[in-house]
């Protein structure tokens, strides 16, 4: 491994935005498939390697055709160059549908990020209900806190919290029936339950329909981490969310005037100085943003706004949060101490406030080593 991989990954680190079935790595999908080999699902359906670029809606997919027989290849499904990015979830939804499915996953997911130098995790996934396996919401969120506890009982060198996620795509009333259902939680597990996130294919209904659902969230002491302007032309849905106003902005790639956002926009985030979780590898990937040097990242950084580098599905995009400190670092030509000083500053990001000072503790006492590199 070269020096700065060395430091990047030895790095303390806080993951605040990563979807729990976007995380899932490529040994993990090799033990699914070998669950369900009946699916035919191959490692290239379930990720986006490097090169490789998706648009982010999901329209006019998917193209799963039968490959025909050819001399030397193996008959089976394929999907077209053409799939989109929230095609693969669907996938991998399919490979991850029952509560013992969902266990091993939580744990692998969280094994790995630690693996990587993260201190902190907020883990986020869609309650699902799966008619063929009898697995309910209830039964999928205590699944994986079942994990999260596990983890710690194990000893694995991370602290983990989980934000119960609405998919837009899903409509208002579920997204009620989600709350209800974060908020019990919140209540049961002793604070490992600590927010709402609101996700899915942002091309897909409007804001407006959840401001009832994420308002409810709000007052029965939920943290909201919303995704905001992930697409173009979504202005309006955005000034609609900023006035909840949100503890956390997902990529909120088109805010600024430069790329069609407003400074109406920008000025209500930085009043209520709302952090944004910033995923570089996944907007070059999933095109909405032209190339690393392009990204938003700069915008905001250079304003002093508190911006946490994240991950957001580093199966689906194959990455890791060390590789996407390195990649801004990189790109920005930002030095690694701007780097240790980015990563130490998201602790105060983080909706676990009761744990702030034991990581502030942790990055001051990791500090002398990782700089004797
Ligand atoms: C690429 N940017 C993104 N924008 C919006 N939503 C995203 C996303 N990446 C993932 N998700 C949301 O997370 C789900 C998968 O994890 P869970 O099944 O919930 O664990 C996706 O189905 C989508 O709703």
């Amino acid at each position: 491994m070269e020096e700065a991989d060395l430091f990047y990954r030895q790095l303390p680190k806080v993951e605040l935005h990563a979807h729990l079935n976007g995380s899932v790595s490529f040994s993990t999908i090799e033990k699914l498939v070998a669950r369900k080999p009946h699916l035919n699902i191959e490692h290239g359906m379930t990720a986006i390697r490097s090169g490789q670029r998706r648009t982010l809606d999901e329209a006019d997919i998917p193209i799963i055709c039968q490959r025909k027989r050819r001399r030397g290849q193996r008959a089976g499904c394929f999907v077209r160059t053409r799939r989109r990015c929230f095609q693969v979830f669907k996938v991998i939804h399919q490979l991850v549908d029952t509560e013992e499915d969902i266990l091993m996953v939580a744990k692998d997911v969280i094994r790995e990020f630690a693996a990587d130098g993260v201190k902190y995790l907020e883990l986020r996934s869609t309650p699902r209900k799966e008619k063929t396996t009898g697995m309910t919401k209830r039964r999928y969120v205590e699944t994986v806190i079942e994990a999260i506890r596990q983890c710690k009982n194990e000893g694995v060198d991370i602290e983990v919290r989980f934000l119960v996620a609405v998919d837009r795509r899903n409509g208002a009333e579920v997204a009620m029936e989600t709350v209800k259902l974060a908020e019990d939680f919140m209540l049961s597990t002793g604070g490992l339950v600590v927010g709402l996130d609101l996700s899915g294919d942002p091309t897909v209904g409007h804001g407006r329909d959840f401001l009832p659902a994420l308002q409810k969230a709000k007052n029965c002491g939920l943290k909201l981490s919303l995704h905001l302007s992930e697409v173009p032309s979504q202005a309006d849905e955005s000034e609609l969310l900023l006035n909840i106003p949100p503890d956390r902005i997902g990529h909120g790639t088109f805010l600024h005037p430069e790329v069609g956002g407003s400074q109406s926009l920008v000025d209500k985030v930085r009043k209520h100085n709302t952090p944004l979780e910033l995923c570089l590898t996944s907007n070059v990937k999933g095109q909405t943003v032209s190339s690393y040097s392009q990204h938003h990242f700069l915008y905001w950084y250079q304003m002093g706004h508190p911006s946490v580098i994240c991950t957001d599905d580093k199966g689906v995009f194959c990455t890791d949060l060390s590789q996407e400190y390195q990649l801004a670092a990189s790109t920005f030509n930002l030095s690694q101490e701007d780097m240790w000083t980015l990563s130490h500053k998201a602790i105060d990001c983080t909706f676990a406030p009761d744990l702030q000072q034991q990581l502030h503790q942790k990055w001051l006492e990791l500090q002398p080593t990782l700089f004797q590199l």
